[in-house]
């Protein structure tokens, strides 16, 4: 069985009997408690720049606790905002619940959304990888993007969606290369809160600078749906149909503590 997932006997409140860094002080997700929320003028000016390519090769891979779209971040670029260097991206991917009122990974004076997209970068100025990043306070950057259920389908989202199918178990993994445009899986207001933070799975490393736009974007009920046809178990599993499906894959938000929780944007 997988050594942590979202389930009663290897979910969340497991994880830091395997994983220590889980019971730290700096871990993530956390809920956005918006009087708590400082609009100081350090990032007054500073937007979130991002420069991603149109037309990409990617790879969407079914990890066993999601799916996973592996970018060659070559041309791509995040900066500004909370951001002293310019960050890679690396990959994305998405968290989701069994049903819609539960799924988002942060929450906003409570409030759950149906879904979280997060966009994975890494300082490839101060470190020479991924890996080597991971390991640093300031090695990665995600961007945290709400979703919520509306009635008309995310056109981009749907490219991806559509490869689902071909990665329904672990360790799948399908090869397309197809235009994405990025710049509409982020919402158009650039209203943002940014905090210092950790990886959401284990190891849940204390190495994430999040922001995490105000706005949501919608996503249908059927993606939503498509998302939870994935399974977390290899197709030579032998197991019945309907187990083993990923339903859920989001952690319960962790206390902020002590750290600053700031805002910037209109
Ligand atoms: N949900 S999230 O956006 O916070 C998140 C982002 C990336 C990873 C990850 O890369 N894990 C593997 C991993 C972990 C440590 C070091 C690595 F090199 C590595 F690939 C996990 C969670
Ligand atoms: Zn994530």
């Amino acid at each position: 069985s997988l050594d942590w997932g979202y389930t009663d006997d290897n979910g969340p409140s497991t994880w830091a009997e395997k994983y220590p860094l889980a019971a730290g002080a700096r871990q993530s997700p956390v809920d956005i408690d918006t009087s708590k929320a400082t609009s100081d003028n350090s990032l007054v000016d500073r937007e979130i720049d991002w420069s991603y390519p149109s037309n990409c090769s990617y790879r969407i891979v079914n990890t066993g606790y999601g799916w996973r779209v592996d970018t060659y971040g070559d041309d791509t670029a995040l900066s500004g905002g909370p951001l002293s260097e310019v960050y890679k991206l690396e990959q994305f991917h998405c968290h989701w619940g069994a049903t819609n009122d539960e799924g988002s990974e942060h929450t906003v004076d409570g409030k759950s959304y149906a879904a979280e997209l997060h966009l994975v970068h890494w300082n490839s100025e101060k470190y020479s990888s991924f890996k080597e990043a991971a390991s640093q306070p300031d090695g990665l950057a995600v961007l945290g993007v709400f979703m919520e259920i509306g009635n008309a389908d995310n056109a981009e989202l749907e490219k991806i969606i559509s490869l689902i199918p071909k990665i329904i178990h672990k360790g799948q993994d399908s090869q397309a290369s197809f235009d994405l445009d990025f710049g509409s899986l982020l919402p158009e207001s650039k209203h943002y809160w940014t905090y210092l933070g950790s990886l959401t799975t284990p190891p849940c490393n204390e190495c994430v600078i999040w922001t995490v736009f105000k706005e949501p974007i919608t996503i249908s009920e059927r993606q939503l749906e498509v998302f939870r046809s994935l399974k977390s178990v290899g197709e030579e599993d032998a197991i019945e149909p309907e187990e083993g499906k990923l339903v859920k894959n989001y952690r319960p938000p962790l206390p902020l503590g002590n750290r600053v929780l700031r805002e910037c944007g209109p």
